[in-house]
């Protein structure tokens, strides 16, 4: 099964296009969880057990976790997030020349998708677009405000990079393997996406802290009803204290719940 229809199957038997990203700030931790042997995995623990009702998938960012302690934490959140069937998406944003993209896609043997970069062209990402079991999804338009300083450009024919990207990605989706990040902070970028690629998934974040747009973030990310809206910050820090985890569950059902009334 490729991971676009083990992704859709999970959509179904969650009703949730949520994916809740999993970035455990370690200045933000609970201070009752600073005496685990890691703390970054006691926290992603309560925070699975609490969404994963909600979670079409998780998405950690492995900027929180580069270092010896964090690749622990995270490969037990992996192995956790998977026993409770929810796939996992690193947000990793690779790609490098051959070689070292090929030490790069290894990361995939861990997980179910990756998020690559494309400014380093087609060959610096064949080594994940070869892996056709999982999803490679491209930054296309990024959510941060410098998102526009090259993304925005005019690259020819009064096209945008991002419109360009987008269509290389689609080209490049001979596995079908094949998805794009763009924002829900500008909304009239998702729209334009969707009209170049209608058959491509969207992993759409910047919903939540960053405040994107959550109906533009449905209208336009899925494709045929598959795609990803995540929130990270949003959802697992919802709360604070001891019941960090039973705040963060009701984030993730009531994004869940304002999502679908849009899909
Ligand atoms: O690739 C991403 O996931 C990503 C792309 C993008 O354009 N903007 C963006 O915020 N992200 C990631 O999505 C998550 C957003 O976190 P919150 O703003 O806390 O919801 C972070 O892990 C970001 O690195």
């Amino acid at each position: 099964m490729s991971f676009f229809e083990r992704l859709g199957a999970r959509i179904d038997a969650v009703d949730s296009v949520v994916s809740v990203g999993l970035d455990p700030d370690p200045k933000r931790l609970p201070d009752h969880l600073a005496d685990h042997d890691l703390p970054r995995w006691a926290f992603n623990r309560r925070i699975v057990d609490a969404t994963h009702e909600y979670a079409a998938c998780y998405k950690p960012n492995v900027a929180f976790y580069e270092d010896a302690d964090g690749w622990r934490a995270l490969r037990e959140t992996i192995a956790y997030a998977e026993g409770k069937g929810v796939p996992v998406l690193l947000d990793a944003k690779r790609a490098d020349i051959g070689n070292t993209a090929r030490q790069y896609a290894k990361l995939l043997d861990h997980a179910d998708a990756i998020t690559v970069n494309p400014y380093l062209g087609r060959d610096a990402l064949e080594p994940f677009l070869s892996r056709s079991e999982k999803g490679v999804f491209v930054l296309c338009r990024t959510s941060n405000p410098g998102g526009s300083d090259f993304q925005n450009l005019e690259v020819g024919n009064g096209k945008h990079l991002y419109e360009y990207v987008a269509q290389r990605a689609s080209e490049w989706n001979v596995e079908g393997n094949v998805g794009l990040v763009v924002g829900a902070t500008t909304p009239d970028e998702l729209e334009r996406v969707r009209e170049l690629v209608p058959d491509l998934p969207f992993l759409v974040p910047g919903v939540g802290a960053q405040g994107g747009d959550a109906e533009a973030a449905v209208e336009f990310g899925l494709a045929d009803g598959v795609g990803l809206v995540n929130s990270s910050r949003g959802i697992i820090f919802a709360g604070e204290g001891e019941t960090f985890d039973k705040a963060a569950g009701r984030a993730a059902k009531r994004l869940a719940g304002r999502l679908n009334r849009h899909r």
